[in-house]
């Protein structure tokens, strides 16, 4: 039995403002008892206007909470109009951040190449990366998921170390379950996220592939955490929509966690 601690990553994607963001940071750390964040890391991925706040709020309540960002900048500084570097993500406390979500692929045309130069930003800032890999729909019924994903993952984890690659999160997100409320069968889910490990121990050995935390993220809620979580290969949930109602939050944390509900 694996000992990865599981991760359930809320990412609220473009949603809340400040005032909303600690309101619901607030409920979901007062709604979690502090005994279950042995259990699961609970953290949140709020947009870039809301991490201050987010912050001086775990700061000062001292909150186990933790909490990152949906995209950094691959270069550290400069005139690069829009970009927020991981210099800038670190001086908030970041613990992690999204890259190559399917979102910035599909709407920013970030390329694996981009990817892999924001996953080492990441990482040379001592932010965790959670390098999301995910299939179309048209790639999945071709049969060619497993393959998809894998190249997703290799070209985004390229020139790193084992020493590297043990740091980051990898997240499966099938495109076609996001936001959908379309999730992956746990036995398809499980599927990619073995083949994830398996090529993770081809290229970087057994101990590193053990140790890296593999999400599952798409159309998660409390309703369907248990089966995911109950597979071998998966570590937890990225999660959209379900992150931004505190009750169900908090609900599918506890699950995570092995319950029994707050
Ligand atoms: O990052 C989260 C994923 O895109 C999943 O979003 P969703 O839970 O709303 O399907």
């Amino acid at each position: 039995m694996a000992s990865r601690l599981p991760l359930i990553a809320g990412n609220w994607k473009m949603n809340l403002n400040h005032l909303e963001a600690i309101s619901l940071t607030q409920k979901i750390a007062f709604s979690l008892p502090e005994k279950y964040y042995a259990k699961v890391e609970v953290a949140v991925l709020p947009p870039f206007t809301d991490i201050r706040s987010v912050q001086t709020l775990t700061d000062g309540d001292k909150l186990l909470l933790k909490y990152g960002a949906q995209d950094i900048s691959a270069f550290d500084s400069g005139a690069y109009t829009g970009e927020v570097s991981g210099v800038m993500l670190a001086k908030l406390g970041c613990s992690y951040v999204t890259v190559g979500h399917s979102e910035r692929r599909e709407y920013h045309n970030e390329s694996d190449e981009l990817v892999n130069r924001k996953v080492k930003a990441a990482l040379k800032h001592g932010i965790t990366p959670i390098l999301c890999v995910g299939e179309q729909l048209d790639v999945r019924e071709a049969g060619n998921h497993v393959a998809h994903c894998n190249t997703q993952l290799v070209e985004g984890l390229k020139d790193l170390t084992g020493e590297q690659v043990a740091k980051v999160v990898v997240a499966y997100e099938p495109v076609w379950a996001i936001g959908t409320g379309r999730v992956a069968s746990s036995t398809d889910a499980q599927e990619v996220c073995a083949a994830i490990r398996v090529q993770l121990a081809e290229k970087y050995g057994e101990e590193v592939a053990a140790v890296v935390r593999v999400l599952y993220g798409g159309s998660v809620k409390s309703g369907n955490i248990g089966e995911l979580i109950a597979q071998k290969d998966i570590d937890g949930a990225l999660v959209g929509g379900a992150s931004l109602q505190a009750d169900e939050f908090t609900k599918l944390c506890a699950l995570a966690a092995g319950g029994p509900l707050p």
